[in-house]
């Protein structure tokens, strides 16, 4: 496979689907139809069907490892039917979370355990992994902040857990910055949103150049 995938994680609030909006308005241009957009859990008919019944706020009785299974079945049916095909075709897939959402939120903040998660996803995944991992650091406090301030209408399940619950899935997540500080790279997502993108896309530029010449076209 010769395709590149590249993820963007951290805490609720963080900015990572306003940041990811608005590197694809500025490398869309360059690569047209070699870049594909997608999200977590969904992406797919199936894999969003998934995601309505793992957000709803409704489902209080949701046991947590059959939530943690639910990711994984929307994360595996996203990638058989959306990600693979996309990679063999030698694109460029943006992602808003993957795997390492489920370690994080499952593994930490539900308490089933990191690396629980992560084996059971490695039956999900048959190993695929990231080639680069934006991670938005905020602290989650302010995640939330933003959400409770501008998106009242689009808070999920997950976004009213006790803030107890959001400081284990940010220490997770630190935790795994550090063992893979090759794939993951760190942005400061406390800046402002212009200097949050400057900084997402020029780490992009950087780990992944094929895909950018000097004069700004794409190789691809
Ligand atoms: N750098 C920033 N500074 C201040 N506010 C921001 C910044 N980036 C995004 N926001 C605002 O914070 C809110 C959450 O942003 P966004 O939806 O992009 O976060 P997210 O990380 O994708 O959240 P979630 O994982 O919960 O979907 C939005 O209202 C957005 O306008
Ligand atoms: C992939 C994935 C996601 N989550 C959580 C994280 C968020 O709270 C929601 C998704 O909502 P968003 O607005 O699209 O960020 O789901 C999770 O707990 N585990 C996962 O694997």
């Amino acid at each position: 496979m010769t395709g590149k995938l590249i993820t963007f994680e951290g805490p609720d609030g963080a900015g990572k689907t306003s940041a990811l909006n608005a590197i694809v308005a500025q490398i869309q241009p360059q690569l047209g139809d070699r870049l594909v957009v997608t999200r977590e859990p969904g992406g797919n008919q199936i894999s969003e069907s998934i995601r309505q019944i793992i957000l709803d706020r409704h489902n209080t009785a949701m046991d947590k490892r059959t939530e943690a299974l639910l990711y994984a079945a929307a994360r595996r049916q996203h990638i058989v039917q959306k990600i693979l095909p996309a990679l063999k075709g030698d694109q460029l897939v943006l992602c808003d979370r993957f795997i390492d959402s489920s370690i994080a939120y499952q593994g930490a903040g539900r308490g089933i355990g990191e690396d629980a998660v992560a084996t059971m996803n490695e039956f999900a995944t048959e190993g695929l992994t990231p080639d680069l991992t934006l991670y938005f650091d905020v602290d989650a406090a302010v995640g939330l902040k933003r959400i409770q301030t501008h998106r009242q209408d689009e808070i999920n399940r997950l976004d009213v857990e006790a803030l107890s619950f959001h400081h284990r899935v940010q220490a997770a997540y630190l935790r795994l910055l550090a063992a893979n500080p090759d794939r993951i790279k760190r942005v400061d997502a406390s800046q402002s949103l212009d200097q949050v993108v400057a900084q997402g896309l020029a780490i992009i530029q950087t780990k992944l150049p094929q895909y950018f010449t000097t004069e700004g076209k794409s190789k691809l």
